[in-house]
């Protein structure tokens, strides 16, 4: 699909393109710049969407039903940490104290969980839920994987909010208590919200009011990804 889909976004004239907007002509010059010498695709190129937000602003919820409308694979960053922690693999106590401190767990054992998750991914449309957490691991990430993400999510969420979501939660996170929020707020002020900025002044963050019901929020993101999606359509067409 990506093979076609590059090729035929290169037939498109320069005045048609520019009547589409901006993030979907990001989209097509991501995959035009992948093109080999005949103008098809010469490689597999996934599309990378990072799905930011504060803890409990809803970002796995919404995830779920993006990834199910929209053939998306989900990837959560958090839940693949916390699968390495439970293995009890070489890292896992690091994981588990860094968890349960609220910090941010060295970008090298994120990304390389991260990487073989895309690798084994099924589908080339790519969510990735709570990464990156601060702009080292932006620039880790940006280094090991080759890419920057064509589009990010940011759900912009009240602090009380947040909380009173968290409390309810009642997974057994054992980050999921009022001592560990407080340096997880802090720690999105602090360090997850420059990694926001960044992609805003490169236009690529949507910002999603996420207040309200799923049903409410997730109908703000649907619109981001049916524009998308409605536009690769009349481009194959
Ligand atoms: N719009 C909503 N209204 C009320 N509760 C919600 C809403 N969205 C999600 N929740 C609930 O709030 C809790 C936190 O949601 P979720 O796990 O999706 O957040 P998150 O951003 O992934 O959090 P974290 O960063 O801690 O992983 C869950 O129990 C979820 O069911
Ligand atoms: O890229 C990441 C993602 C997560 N963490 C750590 O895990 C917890 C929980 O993450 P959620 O996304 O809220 O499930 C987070 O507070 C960090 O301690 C991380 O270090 N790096
Ligand atoms: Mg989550």
């Amino acid at each position: 699909m990506w093979r076609r889909f590059a090729h035929l976004s290169l037939s498109i004239s320069r005045t048609k393109l520019q009547s589409f907007e901006p993030t979907v002509l990001k989209l097509i010059n991501t995959f035009s710049s992948d093109s080999g010498s005949d103008g098809v695709a010469s490689s597999r190129k996934p599309f990378i969407t990072f799905v930011l937000g504060g803890p409990g602003s809803g970002k796995g919820t919404q995830c779920e039903r993006i990834a199910s409308t929209f053939g998306f694979a989900h990837l959560s960053a958090g839940e693949l940490l916390r699968e390495e922690m439970s293995s009890h693999s070489e890292n896992g106590e690091l994981i588990r104290n860094v968890i349960k401190e609220g910090k941010i767990v060295p970008s090298a054992i994120t990304i390389s969980l991260i990487k073989k998750a895309i690798d084994s991914a099924t589908s080339d449309k790519i969510l990735i839920d709570g990464f990156p957490r601060s702009e080292e691991n932006r620039m880790a990430f940006e280094k090991i994987i080759g890419v920057e993400p064509d589009l990010v999510i940011f759900f912009e969420c009240p602090e009380e909010e947040m909380v009173k979501r968290i409390l309810g939660r009642n997974q057994g996170r054992i980050d999921d208590n009022m001592e560990t929020i407080r340096k997880r707020l802090k720690i999105f002020e602090d360090l997850n919200m420059p990694v926001v900025e960044h992609y805003s002044s490169k236009g690529k963050v949507h910002k999603i009011t996420a207040t309200g019901t799923v049903d409410e929020i997730f109908e703000r993101v649907r619109q981001v990804f049916a524009s998308l999606r409605w536009q690769v359509t009349v481009i194959i067409a």
